[in-house]
């Protein structure tokens, strides 16, 4: 069924909000505000811990978005985070059930693994590192390793590439409204899980391709145990583009 199948990292992969929401109110009392809610700093997640401390400093500091992505000093507080993040990684965030399960069903499968996710590489690098899961994935594809990442079909179509897999060979495996929209964009089936991060939004109001309760449904459907479903995988275009 899958030649290849493309995952989005956090909140699909790893339970990663409680330690990203505690890296972030680490920087923000680090420099003098109050700390934010979690559940504020989770909706935040899925567009790179950059963007995530670019939201919580704007939000703490009354300064517009566009001013503090401006701002030069930016990198400097991008290096503290890196320095928190390197303490709190692991703490408390956690691989989902059923994920080691598949991945491991589907490599013995021969089937393609990637992760794809917007997080930048050094902490999508230590997050895998440290869940033990870095060695399941070739390539990762974080949200600074091309020019153009998700929902840009860039990221997707250079995993096509490097495995020699047409779209249709493959399915990318998201929580959010910016891996439905990557697989659209790039002509990829999208499943969604149900337990992710999608801004606050549920993400069955957003129209997946497939909504799964957790990664066994892909494994399942890899091994040729797919006894249908509810849901209704979008009619893919003839036209979409091979890389
Ligand atoms: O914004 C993040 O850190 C996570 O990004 P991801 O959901 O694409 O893995």
């Amino acid at each position: 069924m899958f030649d290849l199948v493309m995952f989005d990292l956090d909140g699909t992969l790893v339970d990663t909000a409680t330690d990203i929401a505690n890296t972030a109110n680490d920087v923000l009392e680090s420099i003098g505000y109050a700390p934010l809610p979690h559940a504020q700093l989770r909706n935040w997640i899925g567009h790179g811990s950059r963007e995530l401390m670019v939201h919580a400093y704007s939000h703490a500091s009354g300064a517009s978005l566009d001013a503090v992505r401006r701002c030069a000093g930016g990198d400097s507080l991008m290096e503290v985070f890196s320095r928190f993040h390197a303490q709190r990684c692991g703490q408390h965030s956690r691989v989902f059930p059923q994920v080691r399960e598949t991945l491991q069903i589907l490599l013995d499968l021969g089937i393609g693994l990637a992760v794809l996710t917007n997080k930048e590489t050094r902490f999508a690098r230590l997050v895998l590192e440290r869940h033990q899961l870095q060695d399941f994935f070739d390539p990762v594809i974080a949200g600074d390793t091309l020019t153009a990442r998700k929902p840009d079909p860039l990221p997707v179509m250079h995993c096509l590439r490097e495995h020699g897999v047409e779209p249709r060979r493959a399915l990318l495996v998201g929580d959010s409204t910016i891996d439905i929209i990557t697989g659209r964009n790039s002509g990829v089936r999208c499943w969604v899980v149900p337990y992710g991060y999608n801004g606050g939004v549920p993400i069955r109001d957003c129209a997946p391709d497939r909504l799964i309760d957790d990664l066994s449904s892909v494994a399942r459907a890899a091994q040729g145990c797919d006894a249908g479903s509810t849901d209704s995988p979008i009619q893919h275009e003839e036209t979409a583009s091979w890389p």
